[in-house]
């Protein structure tokens, strides 16, 4: 595991652009495992950036997306589809019909999860996958407790999770109960993971994930035993960490 210490969420996200625009630079036709949340936006406004100046081709570039609340529509402005689109996919050359969220609108979560795994097998796995980290060490929408086995499934949000995501919904009752997710295992199945991590909120959360055990309670922590994960971090959220 590399841990890169950023000045605060500007660098972070500068560094955090610099790895994925290498992996695109490296193999054009990489499959990005990519997330949403607060903490990847910096990164995906850099991206558009350097693609605007000429620097970056996302022609050929396939993704899939870590997760969708279920019952949301893209056209949902709180959707994790219309997430992708206005922050990343509408500003980029990326081939749209080559970006894959999950099924927010399938009501049969068998079906939801079963498609998309086999949407993920079919791009031949994930080159590089980028992770924000929950305050309860979630990733994806991968709960504490949830199996390190799973492939992607349907979750029940936890509450400390819909608290968290209510500012962006009118009200707390606007917030999804249920998500799909892909799992753990769909996770470290990547073969390389990148974790950007901003600010003093996470700080406590990120030595656990980092030092802490390998335990179910606590998703993230089963990083430390994936061979190439490179965390990207700011100083806030670096600081319970010695180094
Ligand atoms: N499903 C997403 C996660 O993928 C994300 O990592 C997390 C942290 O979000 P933020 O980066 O806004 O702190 O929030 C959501 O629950």
């Amino acid at each position: 595991m590399v841990i890169y210490k950023a000045k605060d969420y500007q660098d972070m996200s500068r560094k955090a652009a610099n790895i994925i625009s290498a992996q695109i630079i490296m193999k054009p036709n990489c499959v990005l495992g990519l997330a949403t949340g607060s903490s990847p936006v910096g990164t995906y406004k850099q991206l558009i950036e350097w693609y605007k100046k000429g620097d970056l081709d996302f022609s050929q570039v396939t993704s899939v997306n870590l997760d969708e609340y279920k019952g949301l529509s893209p056209e949902n402005d709180q959707s994790y589809r219309y997430f992708m689109n206005t922050n990343l996919f509408d500003h980029v050359n990326i081939d749209k019909t080559r970006t894959f969220v999950p099924d927010g609108l399938e009501a049969d979560s068998e079906k939801a999860c079963n498609d998309y795994n086999a949407v993920i097998r079919k791009q031949g796995g994930v080159d590089l996958q980028l992770l924000g980290l929950g305050h309860n060490g979630h990733i994806g929408f991968n709960e504490p407790g949830a199996a390190f086995e799973k492939e992607t499934h349907c979750v029940d949000l936890t509450e400390s999770t819909i608290e968290a995501n209510k500012r962006f919904f009118e009200s707390e009752d606007d917030v999804p109960r249920q998500a799909y997710t892909m799992g753990i295992k769909n996770i470290m199945q990547a073969k390389k993971i990148l974790v950007v991590v901003s600010g003093e909120d996470k700080a406590d959360i990120l030595k656990e994930v980092l030092y802490g055990p390998i335990t179910p309670k606590v998703p993230a922590s089963i990083l430390q035993l994936h061979n190439d994960v490179t965390i990207v971090a700011d100083e806030a959220a670096l600081s319970k960490i010695d180094m």
